[in-house]
């Protein structure tokens, strides 16, 4: 038996201290951007992302949708791995199959499905318009098109049918596939629609360009995109199917996989590493995880890991630690293999970057993340939060919220149960509500902002010098108290 001679230190215990700020340092010139992968000191990663955030590998954060959004502003998602694998696989598929400007139909409905539930649907997906196809499915005969525009519940009836208010295929411009994006933005505006449905041969939809993608198109200048300009998406594995699951993902386009476990430090991960390097070399990109210490991130660098992700215990669904007994607050844990991961560096010439996983609650948590030296980061509560999650939006006292399960919860391994005898035992998960927060795009722009602005603070234009030069501070509970305690909040609505 060993004790530490430490406590273990979660983000929210530090503040950090200014440092002098010079003309160098403007948002315009802070650079955000990280390796994923590992690469010769010295040399640059082959994948780099401009935005170091990645989503989480969990049924209710990393769906297509979150994916693409998320490359789009320069990050990467996971894909998550608790289902089976040719859905996991279609998933990636669809975020490689498309193509910036082009849509996924995935939001479909009946004509005969009534006025409400084409709202209810629209307002639960963050969508302006559905297509309507007979079946109510994507492979459905394409026959209109319903927006928000087209009904007024002040005017028509909620039980009217779809087919009442929407438009009909004759009265709409289409695009036919194999169309360029320039091609189908010509028709969208000859057209004056806000959406163009892609229409291949058999009559079904293949996708849509809208309007306001073409607007943020205009803005997106960070995507992550491979070197035929798709989407890069990343994809979860786990040490049980992985001879099966692996070859699918890579035949479904995954640029980078990642081990999804509670508990990185394992012969099994090894033999998952060895398989992977036997089968492809170094073709196929992945990292592993979770790891708490130096002696766990050694072992997995020493086996091939691309990157090795860090905490365990730390997520805001997280039970592991009352349930377990195991894990170590994430300060504590990034401190000790930031280090590890610099020595092995100097070591071996080999830079294994680090992802901190869980455990963000403000966003300035993220910037002391960065300062603790985490190459980037993995968040769940923060993605599952938007409009592009795939987990249900409900209404609560007035409040709209979003579903947010751990993946040990009961809810994800009921999912996951398809035949590998993953019994539940115990849950090691929450399921539960987070707040919705609306679109993506405009929670990261705030997010980015004060990421930058802090960094500008503490006089550092990358992350790397920011984390070489922060000087950070542990703060008393009084600190925070003092804060806040003569002040009554204003409640204000959210704004949705
Ligand atoms: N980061 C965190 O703190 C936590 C994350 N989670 C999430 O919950 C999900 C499930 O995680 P885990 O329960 O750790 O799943 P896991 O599949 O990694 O491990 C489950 C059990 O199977 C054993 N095992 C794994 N591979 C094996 C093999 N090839 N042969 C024999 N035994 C093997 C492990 O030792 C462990 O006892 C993941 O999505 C994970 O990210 C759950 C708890 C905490
Ligand atoms: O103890 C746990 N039980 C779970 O059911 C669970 N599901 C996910 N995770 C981990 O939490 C991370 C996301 O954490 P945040 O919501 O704090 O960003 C994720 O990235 C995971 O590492 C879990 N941990
Ligand atoms: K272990």
């Amino acid at each position: 038996m060993r004790i530490l001679p430490e406590i273990s230190r979660t983000f929210g215990e530090y503040l950090l201290l200014p440092n002098l700020t010079d003309e160098s340092c403007t948002p315009g010139n802070v650079d955000l951007s990280a390796p994923l992968v590992r690469h010769p000191v010295g040399q640059d990663s082959p994948i780099r992302i401009a935005t170091p955030l990645v989503s989480a590998i969990m049924g209710a954060v990393s769906s297509p949708q979150l994916a693409i959004a998320l490359a789009q502003v320069g990050g990467l998602s996971f894909i998550h791995q608790n289902q089976p694998i040719e859905e996991q696989a279609a998933m990636v598929a669809a975020v490689k199959r498309h193509k910036a400007g082009f849509r996924h139909n995935d939001v479909n409905i009946k004509p005969s499905a009534t006025l409400g539930e084409a709202a209810g649907l629209l307002a639960g997906t963050g969508r302006e318009t559905a297509v309507v196809t007979d079946d109510g499915s994507a492979t459905g005969e394409f026959l209109g098109l319903i927006s928000v525009q087209d009904f007024n519940f002040a005017r028509h009836h909620r039980d009217d049918a779809v087919e009442s208010r929407m438009r009909r295929v004759a009265e709409l411009a289409t695009g036919t596939a194999g169309m360029s994006l320039a091609e189908a933005n010509s028709v969208l505006w000859d057209s004056r629609q806000d959406v163009l449905p892609i229409v291949g041969g058999d009559g079904r939809v293949t996708a849509l360009v809208q309007r306001r993608d073409y607007e943020l198109h205009q803005q997106f200048s960070n995507e992550t995109v491979d070197g035929d300009k798709r989407f890069r998406v990343g994809a979860g594995v786990n040490t049980h199917d992985y001879r099966e699951r692996i070859p699918a993902l890579v035949a479904a386009g995954a640029d980078v996989l990642c081990l999804d476990s509670s508990d990185g430090y394992s012969v099994w991960q090894k033999h998952v590493l060895d398989f992977v390097r036997g089968e492809y070399g170094d073709t196929v990109r992945i990292g592993a995880g979770n790891v708490v210490d130096g002696a766990g991130f050694r072992y997995l660098a020493d086996a091939g890991a691309d990157f090795v992700k860090v905490g365990i215990g730390g997520g805001s669904i997280c039970i592991t630690r009352d349930q377990k007994g195991i894990g170590r607050g994430q300060a504590s844990a990034l401190a000790e293999i930031v280090t590890e991961r610099d020595a092995y560096a100097r070591e071996t010439g080999i830079y294994v970057p680090l992802c901190s996983d869980g455990g963000v609650l403000h966003d300035s948590h993220m910037a002391v993340a960065f300062a603790f030296g985490a190459d980037f980061l993995m968040l769940g509560r923060y993605f599952a939060r938007f409009s592009e999650s795939p987990a249900p939006q409900v209404k609560h006292n007035g409040q709209i919220l979003k579903e947010y399960w751990g993946e040990g919860s009961a809810r994800a391994r009921n999912a996951a149960r398809y035949g590998q005898g993953r019994d539940l035992v115990f849950e090691e998960g929450v399921d539960g509500y987070v707040p919705y927060a609306g679109s993506l795009y405009d929670n990261v722009k705030v997010t980015l902002a004060k990421l930058r602005s802090t960094m500008i603070s503490c006089g550092s234009t990358s992350l790397r010098r920011f984390h070489d030069t922060a000087t950070l501070v542990q703060v008393s509970q009084q600190t925070f108290v003092q804060n806040s305690e003569d002040v009554q909040r204003n409640e204000r609505p959210t704004v949705v």
